[in-house]
């Protein structure tokens, strides 16, 4: 059972692309609340086992890796969040393809996913919580005040990575991208434990063809009906 019900928490559940972080981070600023990306928490975990030469297909290292990598969140002089790892600011390593196919991969792991799970409702804190992930409503935060599970197709969410990758200066095509987010879908919608889906409470928004404004309206008037 969760130790702080009184905290209330927005979870903010999809498919990679599907626009979580930049929602959840809009949304939290917003409603003045603090913001979980649990998907960083799963990339760094990959970013540390990469570092440390790790074999992807060997649990045990992997787990004890979970348990044993700091991971701090501090904005930057800008106010941007940075996310530090083992002491590195590995902010833009954990943005990588790369580093997103290493998480999906290695929080298929059971215990991986027990390991962070504490870390993941520390982030509770008064006034509230906006926290985004996978599986934020259906395991983590099962008594959020409000559940919404963000869908686009998988067209358009390749489309929005492209630009937002080409906008920063990486060279990838749209449709390698579009295979590696079918990809990603399947990895994460499969996998036995916490596989991604909607929570039975949830409410479901298609943002194809939806700015990021009116999704932001629409998500903060289900905080205030
Ligand atoms: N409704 C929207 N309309 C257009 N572009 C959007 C929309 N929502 C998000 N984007 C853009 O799509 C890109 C991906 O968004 P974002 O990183 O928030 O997705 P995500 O679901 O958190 O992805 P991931 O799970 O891979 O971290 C960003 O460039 C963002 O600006
Ligand atoms: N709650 C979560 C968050 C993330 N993951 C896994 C699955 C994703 O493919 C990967 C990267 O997440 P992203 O940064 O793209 O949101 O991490 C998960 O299983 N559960």
């Amino acid at each position: 059972m969760p130790e702080t019900p009184e905290i209330p928490v927005l979870t903010i559940d999809g498919p990679s692309g599907s626009g979580k972080g930049t929602i959840s981070r809009a949304v939290a600023a917003r409603l003045g609340w603090h913001y979980l990306d649990s998907g960083a928490l799963y990339r760094a975990i990959g970013v540390a086992a990469g570092w440390a030469d790790l074999d992807l297909a060997d649990p045990a290292a992997l787990v004890r890796c979970a348990f044993d990598t700091d991971i701090g969140f501090r904005p930057d002089a800008a106010g941007e969040p940075r996310v530090v790892v083992n002491g590195v600011d590995a902010t833009d390593e954990l943005r990588t393809e790369t580093a997103g196919a290493a998480a999906s991969a290695i929080a298929a792991i059971p215990e991986v996913r027990a390991a962070l799970r504490d870390r993941q409702r520390a982030f509770r804190r008064p006034p509230g919580l906006v926290a985004d992930g996978r599986d934020m409503g259906t395991v983590i935060f099962p008594d959020a005040r409000r559940k919404v599970f963000l869908t686009a197709s998988a067209e358009e969410r390749a489309e929005r990575r492209y630009k937002q990758l080409k906008d920063k200066g990486v060279s990838v095509t749209l449709d390698g991208l579009l295979r590696e987010i079918l990809a990603r879908d399947a990895r994460d919608a499969s996998r036995a434990v916490a596989p991604l889906r909607p929570a039975d409470d949830a409410v479901r928004i298609d943002t194809t063809g939806l700015g990021i404004d009116t999704v932001v309206e629409r998500v903060l008037a289900l905080m205030h009906p």
